[in-house]
């Protein structure tokens, strides 16, 4: 390549590995999920930025030491790049992804391969394009599963983008394969191939950076939305996030519209904590929640109101549906003992159901008193029970 065109290219990714590089700075002093992947990215376009201005060096020095080593910092930059979209997509923040040493190790063979004597130029700008292609096909997978399902536009662009580069590759290997040349990768008479590719290597790192940086604001944005909704210590809803959804739930029927409220509340809490003390009751809330977490059904709601009080929204179930769902949660904490550093905290519900058929009409805070009026009637019939009517209940007998 000439120094002009080398120039371009460097500049062109240069401008990109700036802007990552600016958002990186700006996200670090945040927590959350976006650093990680920004990073990595960074890491690419640097080593990119490295590569460009080795391929000016003339093949005849030493024995085209410098563009093996250019072709191995590309192929090291796109891989850290694919590494880091594939952290970024991750559901949890994990160090996640294909190790360094996996990572790193195509592009250390590819130098090794290049700088090997005796072989034709055509034999080497078929074998960059080979292993330029090998490793967005590797590096690809992750990211592509789960491409329709729903996923922002942002990320849908950046894997776009790299499928395109791995198109690019394709067809320069065909190229190569079809019609070996030996001159340099862009001369004047260049091939569809060779126009493509250059188009890519100019526009290519920057547009996947826009929309990698928009990718990771939107992902930031919806962390930091979870977490306003999340009660810490027990991960489902708190009581803000549940009363939205349960409103938004209520005021749209699915089917028949048959919705029934759980009002949830550990017996005796009180004691829990006064004998095992604050932490251990902490971890039987968290047990009582992944118990009400194992019932869920895919539109149910599950959320802590505060305290020892916990709601449940089940969607689409008969009256005689939501008392055996009750039934069976209640069963399940109450035969399902704690265990907390050797102790064994066995604790038990009271829950209290209101039903109603979802409509515009439908208040939630009617449904809460109705379910709140029935769990104080469960409390009253001697507690560990499930109460869907409005009954009198006999008050159980005094100990002496
Ligand atoms: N460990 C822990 N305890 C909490 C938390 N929030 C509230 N509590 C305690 O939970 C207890 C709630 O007790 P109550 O619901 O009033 O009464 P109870 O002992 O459960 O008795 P009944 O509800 O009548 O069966 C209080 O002792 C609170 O201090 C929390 O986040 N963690």
């Amino acid at each position: 390549m000439d120094a002009w065109q080398v120039t371009f290219v460097t500049l062109f990714v240069g401008l990109a590995a700036t802007l990552a590089a600016m958002t990186w700075l700006v996200q670090r002093q945040r927590s959350g999920r976006s650093r990680d992947g920004l990073r990595e990215w960074c890491l690419g376009l640097g080593l990119q930025v490295l590569a460009w201005p080795l391929f000016a060096v003339p093949v005849t020095v030493a024995g085209g030491a410098a563009q093996a080593l250019a072709s191995g910092l590309l192929l090291a930059g796109l891989a850290a790049m694919l590494r880091a979209l594939l952290r970024s997509l991750q559901a949890r923040p994990a160090p996640g992804g294909p190790p360094t040493a996996v990572v790193y190790l195509p592009p250390f063979a590819l130098t090794l391969a290049l700088s090997w004597p005796g072989q034709a130029p055509e034999q080497r700008i078929a074998l960059f394009w080979g292993a330029a292609l090998l490793t967005l096909l590797l590096g690809m997978r992750g990211p592509l599963r789960g491409i329709g399902r729903g996923r922002p536009w942002p990320e849908r662009a950046v894997i776009l983008i790299f499928g395109g580069a791995a198109v690019v590759c394709l067809l320069r290997l065909f190229e190569q394969l079809v019609a070996p040349r030996s001159g340099p990768a862009f001369d004047a008479s260049i091939t569809v191939g060779q126009q493509l590719a250059l188009a890519y290597f100019l526009v290519a790192p920057l547009f996947a950076t826009f929309a990698f940086v928009l990718m990771q604001f939107e992902r930031q944005q919806r962390w930091l939305e979870g977490l306003a909704a999340e009660d810490a210590l027990t991960g489902i809803h708190n009581r803000r996030a549940f009363v939205e959804r349960a409103q938004r739930r209520l005021s749209r029927p699915d089917g028949d519209g048959l919705v029934a409220l759980l009002m949830i509340d550990a017996d005796g809490f009180k004691t829990v904590n006064d004998r095992h003390g604050h932490a251990v009751g902490d971890r039987v809330l968290a047990a009582v929640a992944d118990a009400m977490r194992a019932s869920l059904r895919t539109y149910d709601i599950a959320g802590r109101l505060g305290g020892d009080e916990f709601c449940m929204l089940l969607m689409g179930v008969s009256p005689g549906e939501a008392l055996q769902r009750a039934e069976a949660l209640r069963r399940a904490v109450a035969t399902h003992p704690v265990r907390v550093d050797g102790d064994v905290v066995a604790v038990t519900l009271s829950i209290g159901i209101a039903h109603v058929r979802a409509g515009r009409e439908t208040e939630l805070d009617r449904l809460l008193a109705i379910a709140d009026r029935r769990l104080y009637l469960a409390k009253r019939a001697g507690r560990n029970r499930v109460i869907d009517r409005d009954v009198e209940v006999a008050m159980p007998p005094t100990p002496a």
